[in-house]
């Protein structure tokens, strides 16, 4: 898989060398790329915003670096490649969002910072790829980064490879659509507070059954709408 970042803080993605993420890069599994906006501007300031058209606070990220940013790194015609703009305006990411990303061949993340990237950038390039506009939740942030930054790593770790043992992507919440049982490791006894018995059993289809129930339950609790 091949990433691409465009953003005014490519710097941001240096921790992307350190993390699971690292060992992908180090063995090709996943190439990550972070592109300076600002390196597609040619005046003196580098200037990527200004003042929005119809009046209103704040500065809008100019059209022109980002039309030069994407040609770079995608020519100058048609792609395959998917570009993911982090947005408060767009579709929830999900488990299953991050197995559709994990599943692209080369993904594109354009990280809109002020009030947002010049509509115009998503509406040409519309035309010559597919445009997602993802949301991490319902609130805003400074910039698409941090929300990148999530989603590379929900994604990446679907990536057969990068995570050493693929069972442990499996008993995970939202795997199968539930949240995921508590669990418990030594000592058995903890400031007064036991592991459950049937874990200690040895019995597994009673654990497997308590597992399920545990997971029915939290998922009733804190999620009933993912029951629907
Ligand atoms: C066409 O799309 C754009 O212009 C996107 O522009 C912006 C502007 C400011 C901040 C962001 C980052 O995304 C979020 O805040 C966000 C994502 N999920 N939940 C909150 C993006």
């Amino acid at each position: 898989m091949r990433i691409d970042i465009v953003t005014i803080f490519p710097e941001f993605f240096r921790v992307l060398d350190l993390s699971l993420l690292g060992k992908a890069r180090q063995t090709g599994l996943i190439e990550v790329t972070a592109h300076d906006l600002r390196d597609f501007t040619h005046d003196r300031h580098r200037t990527v915003d200004d003042t929005p058209y119809g009046g209103g606070a704040g500065m809008v990220m100019k059209p022109e670096p980002w039309g030069e940013a994407l040609d770079a790194i995608v020519g100058d015609g048609a792609s395959d490649a998917l570009l993911v703009v982090p947005s408060p305006a767009g579709e929830p990411f999900t488990q299953q969002l991050a197995r559709e990303l994990a599943a692209e061949e080369h993904l594109v993340f354009a990280c809109g910072r002020y009030e947002g990237i010049d509509q115009r950038v998503v509406d040409h390039y519309a035309t010559r790829m597919r445009v997602r506009l993802i949301s991490l939740g319902d609130y805003v942030l400074n910039g698409g980064e941090v929300a990148v930054m999530a989603m590379i790593e929900a994604a990446g770790r679907l990536v057969p490879g990068v995570v050493g043992n693929p069972e442990s992507l499996v008993e995970e919440s939202h795997e199968g659509g539930l949240l995921e049982y508590p669990s418990y490791t030594k000592p058995a006894a903890w400031r007064e507070l036991e592991v459950p018995p049937v874990l200690l059993s040895g019995n597994h289809g009673a654990i497997a059954a308590w597992r399920r129930e545990q997971q029915l339950e939290r998922t009733r609790r804190v999620r009933p709408e993912l029951l629907d």
